[in-house]
């Protein structure tokens, strides 16, 4: 297991290429399944949960060729192309599915195409327990059979699926991606009621409609599609990653530097960055993106609550909390999404952070000065927020469990030491 030492004190300067987004690329990847002909990714990102799906899509019977940079005319950044003419199994086994949630995303595309699907249970993960009931009421509403026996969802629709009304309980990025995948290939027109607005979930929307989809309202709360018999071969290019860049434009400020997000798209952090300005966190737009840096010697506390999105995105809690760990003042941080995702709080506290748990917010006291020390990563988000904190502390920071970093920062100490941070990774055989 690979760990990464930082010393801390350098101000983060200089220009950062925002990747594909994690969270776009996924359910794009399980798109493929939808067609016999072949779906064409640019921007793909390089990253563990590309790699874990592309092992599922394989299973299934999928032909995957990675072709390094620069594909095809148009298409930049690495290049996937997926051709699932055949499916060899619905059957999506436990051993890939437990190792990422986003697998249970094959479920729509599965059902549409064959009829049926078996799919494992994803079951929790660290920051919380993660049901699914969402994406099985929504293929139940569109007609399946849903059977949950042995860890794993069995669905069957055996004369297809029939669009039908989905009004969500509760936003849900994944659940409205499943049965939009779902709705493209069943009969008639589906609508979803409270449906998540995530820039992931549109540039979803936008690559089905290229495939050949019938798809309105992507990026509201109310979407409408029509099923069509067949989609057909696109090229589409994965949307910058907004929370690469929010992590990064908070680097900067945490560090009092100034770094230029190459092809990042403010429009997708509106939240963030009204927010952030608050607290001092200087976004200016570029003509190749948007620079972040940080207005006085300090940031200043400012309160933050997470929500579905246009609101402030949980995948930015912890590195919001670390920027507040060094902040002139106090914040109060409100998880609203996932029930567990303070796992970062004792780490960042090892580092000299003041932060209190109430429920579900968190009180903290920005101090002046962090001192590294030997952590551990719990999550994907809480890793970042450690490698903030270690960017800033007096001394030397080891961050332990580096996997969950990679699962979602492509590159990251070669896009920071790149901008002056004292950062190495340490290889453990
Ligand atoms: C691969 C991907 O895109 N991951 C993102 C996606 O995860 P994911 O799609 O899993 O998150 P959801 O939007 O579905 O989850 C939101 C909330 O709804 C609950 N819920 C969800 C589904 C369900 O069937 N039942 C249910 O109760 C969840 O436990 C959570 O409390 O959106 C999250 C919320 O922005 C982000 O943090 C993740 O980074
Ligand atoms: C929670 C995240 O991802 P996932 O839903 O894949 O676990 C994330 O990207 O922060």
């Amino acid at each position: 297991m690979d760990k990464i030492r930082i010393r801390g004190g350098n101000p983060l300067k200089g220009k950062i290429h925002i990747s594909g987004a994690k969270n776009a690329a996924l359910p794009l990847m399980t798109a493929a399944l939808l067609t016999d002909e072949v779906l064409t990714l640019c921007n793909l990102p390089h990253l563990a949960d590309i790699t874990t799906l592309a092992n599922l899509l394989s299973q299934h019977g999928a032909e995957l060729h990675m072709n390094g940079a620069a594909g095809s005319e148009g298409c930049a950044g690495r290049v996937l192309e997926i051709h699932a003419k055949n499916i060899a199994t619905t059957r999506a086994p436990y051993d890939l599915v437990r190792k990422m949630r986003a697998s249970i995303l094959v479920l729509g595309p599965l059902l549409a195409r064959e009829g049926h699907a078996e799919v494992s249970l994803p079951g929790g993960c660290a920051i919380g327990s993660r049901p699914v009931d969402l994406h099985l009421q929504g293929m139940q509403q569109l007609g399946a059979e849903i059977e949950l026996k042995e860890g794993y969802v069995h669905a069957r629709a055996p004369k297809g699926l029939i669009g039908g009304e989905v009004a969500f309980p509760k936003v849900s990025v994944g659940a409205t991606e499943n049965i939009m995948m779902a709705a493209v290939l069943a009969k008639g027109t589906t609508r979803m009621i409270n449906a998540a607005r995530e820039p992931e979930v549109v540039d979803l929307a936008d690559c089905l409609i290229g495939m050949g989809a019938q798809i309105q309202g992507a990026g509201t709360d109310c979407i409408t599609i029509e099923g069509v018999d067949r989609l057909h071969s696109y090229t589409h290019t994965v949307v910058p990653d907004r929370i690469e860049t929010g992590t990064y434009a908070m680097a900067a400020a945490m560090t009092g530097g100034r770094l230029e997000l190459i092809g990042a798209r403010p429009k997708h952090l509106r939240s963030m960055i009204d927010q952030l300005a608050h607290a001092g966190v200087v976004i200016e737009d570029s003509e190749n993106g948007m620079v972040a840096s940080r207005a006085g010697s300090r940031v200043i506390g400012v309160d933050i609550m997470t929500e579905p999105y246009p609101g402030y995105p949980t995948d930015l809690q912890a590195q919001t909390m670390a920027l507040m760990s060094t902040a002139e003042g106090a914040s109060m941080i409100t998880e609203t999404i996932f029930e567990n995702r303070f796992m970062h709080v004792p780490e960042l506290c090892r580092m000299g952070a003041n932060i209190t748990v109430h429920g579900s917010s968190a009180l903290v006291r920005g101090q002046a000065r962090l001192t590294g020390a030997e952590v551990m990563a719990t999550d994907l988000r809480a890793s970042f927020s450690l490698i903030m904190a270690g960017l800033v502390a007096d001394g030397e920071t080891v961050l332990n469990r580096v996997y969950h970093l990679d699962r979602g920062y492509e590159r990251v100490e070669d896009k920071l030491a790149a901008c002056g941070a004292d950062i190495e990774r340490l290889k453990v055989e």
